[in-house]
């Protein structure tokens, strides 16, 4: 997995790198630098004439740096200083003073279509309050500027720990993230201010966290690593039994959708525990399915589902009736396998918030943004504005891993942070949530530890979301089809 840093991790793997291991911190700027320069250069930015925006922090001396670099390249290269000139760090100090030997250009404004490149370097990591007065006046003129804008580390007015805008923010096409990839490269809306994003190597690695880790990780690649191994000689038995608890009149294709979904994430059998009114259309769909149908499930039924499966998941379009209500508090209290609580579940739960503490197996909650609102009380925008920090108290306080889905999907034990960051705006359409009850449940039927399954369960979901995106389009793309491309990416590992 990668690290996503704060404010604060950046500052002290920065001072651990320089101050216990030694590495200068000119040396880190250099690297910055040509990094930079060459990501500008891979990116096909033109490169005619180049205005290169500083602050007085050691983000503008990143800035200066790649000034020097690109005159020395024989570009057109020019320098807006726009911080103050008391407060420059001591190698922006040096850097400004050797584009000054140099005799390069210095500019007092931002003349109208002159430049074809700007390079933010105003605030980098350092951004510690709101941008106002001539800052502001600064950044808004690099966003009316038609040049194409680079942004150092990450785009200036962008805070670095949580994306929000801090008054006013440059808008970039690519950012060179330094080092490590920051929270804000990744939350709403910084992510869509930075561009596309590069991480960039400048020598500053995990060993500089001297063993105390970031609090959060996004999955990568890494994460086919831990998906279940098939044994060549191994059976429908021992690949899993998934139970999927959902569906109920009018609401099929939520049984249909989380079931499927376990079933092509290789789990050995699945069955689906519906209304009697399902059948028909599941048997049709689904014919893979062993299926559980009565017209009011008994608690018999019910106890026998889930002694058979290795693991289940209930509340895909399962509705919040009596009968429901009853399903669930039964599922609660005699399940003695991992549960996923998906939709209808949730919306039960937020009602009866101590059935929570019914059983003792590992939950899994996956509720939307205001699935969440009704469950823990908060209001949508304090959950906006720190959903991972109120996404872990409520996994903490209710001993539950909290799968809280959004844009940015946050898995939370209540320890552990993971912001995953695959996935696409396609899926806001009805019953991808179910696709990912699926896909969890799958995974912990076939023995993958809860944690685990949550986070590569997210992440492969978002995978099959952009693979749809690429082969369907974001704007027709369907649940169904998160379906047809989970086995491709299933082979990808
Ligand atoms: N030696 C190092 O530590 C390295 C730092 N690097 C660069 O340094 C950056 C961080 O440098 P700094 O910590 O100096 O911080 P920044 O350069 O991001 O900015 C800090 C400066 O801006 C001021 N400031 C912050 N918010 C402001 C606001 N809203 N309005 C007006 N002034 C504001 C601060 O008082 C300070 O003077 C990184 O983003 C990266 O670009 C890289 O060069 C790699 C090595
Ligand atoms: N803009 C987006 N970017 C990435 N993923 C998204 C976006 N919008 C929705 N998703 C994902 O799509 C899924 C939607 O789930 P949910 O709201 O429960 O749908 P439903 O209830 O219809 O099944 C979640 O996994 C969510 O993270
Ligand atoms: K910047």
């Amino acid at each position: 997995m990668e690290y996503l840093v704060s404010a604060e991790e950046m500052r002290r793997a920065d001072h651990c790198v320089i101050e216990e291991y030694g590495v200068p911190s000119l040396v880190l700027m250099e690297r910055a630098a040509l990094a930079s320069v060459e990501l500008m250069e891979r990116e096909g930015f033109d490169l005619s004439r180049v205005l290169v925006v500083s602050g007085s922090g050691n983000n503008g001396g990143d800035g200066f740096a790649m000034a020097r670099i690109l005159y020395l390249k024989g570009i057109e290269a020019e320098l807006w200083f726009v911080g103050n000139p008391d407060h420059l760090s001591k190698e922006a100090a040096l850097q400004k003073k050797i584009c000054e030997n140099y005799g390069m250009k210095f500019v007092r404004n931002l003349p109208a279509g002159e430049y074809t490149t700007i390079v933010d370097a105003v605030f980098g990591s350092g951004l510690s309050r709101e941008v106002k007065g001539s800052y502001r006046e600064v950044i808004e003129s690099i966003n009316r500027h038609p040049a194409k804008v680079f942004a150092v580390d990450i785009p200036s007015g962008i805070s670095s720990d949580d994306g929000s805008v801090q008054g006013t923010a440059v808008r970039a096409a690519v950012t060179g993230a330094l080092a490590f990839r920051k929270l804000g490269h990744v939350l709403y809306p910084g992510t869509e201010y930075a561009g596309r994003t590069f991480l960039l190597d400048i020598g500053i690695t995990k060993e500089g966290f001297k063993g105390q880790f970031p609090r959060v990780q996004a999955p990568d690649r890494g994460i086919f690593s831990l998906l279940p191994t098939r044994k060549a000689f191994g059976n429908k038995g021992t690949f899993g039994k998934a139970c999927l608890m959902a569906g109920s009149r009018n609401m099929a294709g939520a049984a249909y959708l989380s079931g499927k979904a376990a079933a092509i994430t290789g789990t050995g059998l699945v069955r689906v525990v519906t209304e009697g009114c399902n059948r028909e259309i599941l048997q049709t769909l689904f014919p893979e399915a062993v299926l559980t149908t009565e017209e009011m499930l008994s608690e018999e039924t019910l106890v026998n589902a889930l002694s058979w499966a290795d693991a289940a998941g209930i509340g895909p379009g399962l509705s919040t009736g009596e009968a429901a209500e009853k399903e669930l508090a039964c599922v609660l209290t005699q399940a003695k396998i991992p549960l996923v609580l998906d939709a209808d579940a949730l919306n039960i739960l937020s009602k009866h918030p101590d059935w929570l503490k019914k059983g003792d197996t590992p939950k899994i909650l996956t509720p939307h943004m205001g699935e969440m609102v009704r469950l823990s009380g908060h209001s949508m925008e304090e959950l906006k504005q720190k959903p991972l920090e109120l996404a872990a108290a409520y996994a903490k306080e209710h001993e539950v891993i909290l799968v809280l889905k959004d844009a940015r999907t946050v898995v939370t034990d209540g320890e552990r942070i993971v912001l995953n960051t695959t996935g696409n705006n396609g899926m806001a359409t009805g019953g991808s949530g179910d696709v990912l009850t699926g896909i969890i449940t799958g995974l912990l039927a076939q023995g993958m530890a809860p944690f685990e399954a949550a986070v590569s369960g997210v992440y492969l979901h978002g995978l099959a979301g952009d693979r749809a995106a690429e082969n369907t389009g974001v704007r027709g793309m369907l649940s169904t089809d998160l379906l047809k491309e989970l086995p491709g990416v299933l082979k990808e590992g």
